[in-house]
């Protein structure tokens, strides 16, 4: 049973140590943010919140984090947990799971960047295996079928609108260009025309630059907002599941609520997230207390 105090005898300055590495990481990288809820969506979305997604590969082994799905992934999503966990090593010697530590880093860095505040359970244990071969399909990809991604997400106990609030997360961060450019192409696509014709140019260059990227958000890149969804009737969503979410009429009316209301989204969306920072836990001799991240002790 996880609860909200997990940490506070045997591990005092717990919250005080994320917060600070957490405001120090993104002050002087302001990707971090997005970067650390994209890491705690593929670390919990696939098979549970168990910090499976930090393990490095070995000359054995090909971890979640080499799948081609999560190559893309920012090191700086990586690198903020490696700093907290180090911090909290010194205070609090083999007492605070990696994935306890992703679930409160997500949760601080999306209120730095204007998002919803929401508790979050403690006491997750993380992961002893991370394997790329066992995320064939278990992560949404922005060519599917809509009703593909809806079924991924109910398979894992998430309704439509869980779905599309969690899909406010593309109010901040990034895509590279490859993950949208063959979609802006040619008619019905869903993109503004003119939008369309502004991707075309800033991925000209991509197949010798495979670093370019647009934001996710065009309007407020930077600020947790519900700006996404005021965008998608515009075709000015970026990639084609966030358009998609407008063309079927089972999430288009949540986009439309959404858009109209942003009270409501922060509700939904802290509601949903702390959710999914539940799913498939891990605890007692399921799990262990990582020494370091990226390796099972
Ligand atoms: C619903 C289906 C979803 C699809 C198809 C999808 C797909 C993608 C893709 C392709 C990118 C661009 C990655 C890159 O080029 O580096 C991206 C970025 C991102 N996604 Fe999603 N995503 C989905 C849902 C979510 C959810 C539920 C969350 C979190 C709750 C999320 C959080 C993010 C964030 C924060 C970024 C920006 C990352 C950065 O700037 O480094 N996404 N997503
Ligand atoms: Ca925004």
């Amino acid at each position: 049973r996880l609860t909200t105090n997990f940490y506070s005898k045997s591990c005092p300055r717990f919250f005080d140590i994320v917060r600070d590495t957490i405001s120090n990481k993104q002050i002087t990288t302001p990707t971090t943010a997005a970067a650390t809820i994209r890491l705690f969506f593929h670390d919990c979305f696939p098979n549970g919140c168990d910090a499976s997604i930090l393990i490095s590969s070995t000359a054995f082994n090909t971890a979640e984090r080499d799948s081609s799905i999560n190559l893309s992934l920012p090191g700086d999503g990586f690198d903020v947990i490696v700093r907290a966990k180090t911090a909290i090593e010194l205070a609090c010697p083999n007492t605070v799971s990696c994935s306890d530590i992703i679930t409160v880093a997500t949760r601080d860095l999306l209120v730095t960047v204007g998002g919803p505040y929401y508790d979050v359970y403690l006491g997750r244990r993380d992961s002893r295996i991370s394997k790329s071969s066992l995320l064939t399909d278990l992560l949404p990809l922005p060519s599917s079928p809509i009703s593909k991604t809806i079924r991924q997400f109910e398979s894992k106990g998430f309704t439509i609108q869980e779905m599309v609030a969690l899909s406010g997360a593309h109010s901040i961060g990034f895509s590279h260009c490859k993950e949208f450019v063959n979609r802006v192409a040619g008619n019905n696509t869903g993109y503004n025309p003119r939008f369309a014709q502004a991707l075309k140019q800033a991925c000209s260059n991509y197949p010798k630059d495979p670093t370019l990227s647009v934001f996710n958000d065009i309007m407020t890149p930077n600020r947790f907002d519900n700006m996404y969804y005021q965008n998608i009737p515009k075709g000015l969503g970026l990639l084609e599941s966030d358009h998609g979410l407008y063309s079927d009429p089972r999430t288009r009316p949540f986009v439309d609520l959404y858009a109209r209301d942003q009270d409501l989204f922060f509700k939904d969306f802290a509601r949903a997230m702390q959710k999914l920072s539940l799913f498939g836990v891990k605890t007692g001799r399921r799990g262990e207390i990582r020494r370091r991240c990226d390796a099972i002790n």
